[in-house]
């Protein structure tokens, strides 16, 4: 328990937190990644080069401080981080060297406006909020390695199988090196692949969504390859090129807390996606297939052209099993426009052919994709709770993201 001298300090830190948060967590991550270069194996590079996890754990502190009497207000975001935690193979004794350095940071760019005082609110604050995460983390590994044929953190799986889904999209076909079944998971998580490439000194760890229903056998993910010169295509450049079948990977466990509502067997559903966002919403779309072929169904995908575009042939084979089930394919710049429901990009007109105010939709797919489909989601009449969406990669604000602004993990 903090006291109430404790919490009314950090909570009057939490304005210069909002301003100066991003510095501090910058200097942060340099200072105890120079400590414990052993952490780069564990953080993806990319994401520490373009500023997004400083941005992403600033927020976090920020809404700590505000809520630091109330930290059962932050438990859904606490989660979302947990389950990331979870598949990275976070562990306990972490938290001491991520504390360690973020009460020196805070030290180092307020400098003298850090008063003993100060510090140690912020040391005691931590050591309540690194302790909430801890305990949350811990009770996800249990259930992740208690699950059938479940296990912790990572384990090692061979690729039983290469698929080209598109000229971009490659889709990996994992089974467990021990020949064992692998556990059940919710249709829209993902797994995090860890690798190992050749001349490198640190592996490297990307989420990826499982693309398909839950079978026993294997676990699919389908990787889009991004530009070799692209620091974000270094994993999935070495996927396509390196990895083929017969490879071992390692792979953690399903993880992440945006998918499919499967106790709502009867009510509308759109699945909207956007490029590569497909992949969380073919494990969807497979589920309701298999599970509630009755429950009306929207299958909504935007993608540049038809090179690019995956699982065409499969969606189309699965909807003719559905009840009422409808495919919408819109193509950005379309080579031949009958070749898709819509050309452009995806607009009012469009989605309020497939949604009204009681449709459950799922939304993925780059930032400025899911800005414009929630913004119309919403001006449609969808309420908050019907709009489910996931970005890749840090947790961002919606209000962040920029026209431009590609995400991922
Ligand atoms: N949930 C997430 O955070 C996701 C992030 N990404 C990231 O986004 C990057 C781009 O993904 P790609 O598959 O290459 O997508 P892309 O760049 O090919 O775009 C896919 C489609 O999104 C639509 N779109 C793009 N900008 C839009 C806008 N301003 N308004 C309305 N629609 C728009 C267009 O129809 C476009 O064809 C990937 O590199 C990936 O890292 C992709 C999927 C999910």
């Amino acid at each position: 328990m903090l006291s109430q001298k404790t919490i009314d300090i950090v909570k009057s830190t939490a304005p210069v937190l909002e301003v100066k948060g991003t510095e501090i967590t910058s200097v942060f991550y340099k200072n105890m990644f120079s400590a414990h270069p052993e952490l780069l194996n564990i953080f993806n590079h990319v994401n520490q080069k373009k500023g997004r996890q400083q941005t992403a754990l600033a927020n976090t502190v920020y809404a700590a401080a505000q809520n630091i009497d109330k930290l059962e207000a932050l438990l859904p975001t606490v989660k979302q981080i947990a389950h990331k935690h979870r598949s990275l193979g976070i562990k306990p004794e972490h938290y001491p060297i991520v504390g360690e350095h973020l009460l020196g940071a805070i030290k180092e760019v307020l400098g003298d406006a850090a008063t003993d005082e100060i510090i140690e609110a912020w040391a005691d604050a931590y050591g309540v909020i690194a302790g909430v995460f801890i305990d949350v983390e811990e009770q996800m590994y249990v259930e992740a390695e208690q699950k059938e044929a479940g296990f912790r953190d990572f384990k090692p799986f061979v690729v039983a199988k290469k698929v080209k889904e598109s000229d971009v999209i490659t889709s990996f076909y994992l089974k467990p090196q021990d020949g064992g079944e692998v556990p059940n998971f919710n249709p829209g998580q993902y797994i995090s692949v860890r690798v190992t490439i050749p001349g490198q000194k640190n592996t490297h760890i990307r989420q990826y969504s499982l693309s398909s229903a839950y079978n026993e056998e294997y676990f699919r993910i389908s990787v889009k390859k991004e530009a070799e010169f692209d620091p974000n295509g270094i994993v999935s450049t070495f996927l396509h090129d390196e990895v083929e079948e017969g490879s071992a990977i390692e792979v953690s466990a399903p993880a992440g807390d945006f998918y499919l509502n499967e106790e709502n067997t009867e009510g509308k559903v759109a699945l909207i996606s956007g490029g590569v966002g497909i992949t969380p919403m073919m494990s969807m779309l497979e589920t309701i297939a298999a599970a509630t072929p009755k429950r009306p169904a929207a299958f909504i995908h935007a993608s540049k052209n038809e090179g690019v575009q995956a699982f065409r042939s499969d969606i189309d084979d699965i909807m003719d099993g559905l009840e009422n089930g409808s495919a919408c394919y819109i193509l950005e710049k379309p080579e031949n426009v009958s070749s898709c429901h819509f050309s452009g990009y995806v607009t009012k007109e469009i989605l309020s052919t497939y949604v009204d105010s009681d449709t459950e939709c799922y939304v993925c797919g780059p930032a400025p994709f899911m800005k414009a489909v929630i913004m119309t989601l919403k001006e449609i009449g969808l309420p908050e709770d019907k709009i489910n969406f996931e970005f890749f990669g840090p947790a961002m604000d919606l209000s962040s993201v920029d026209e431009k602004e590609k995400v991922r993990s």
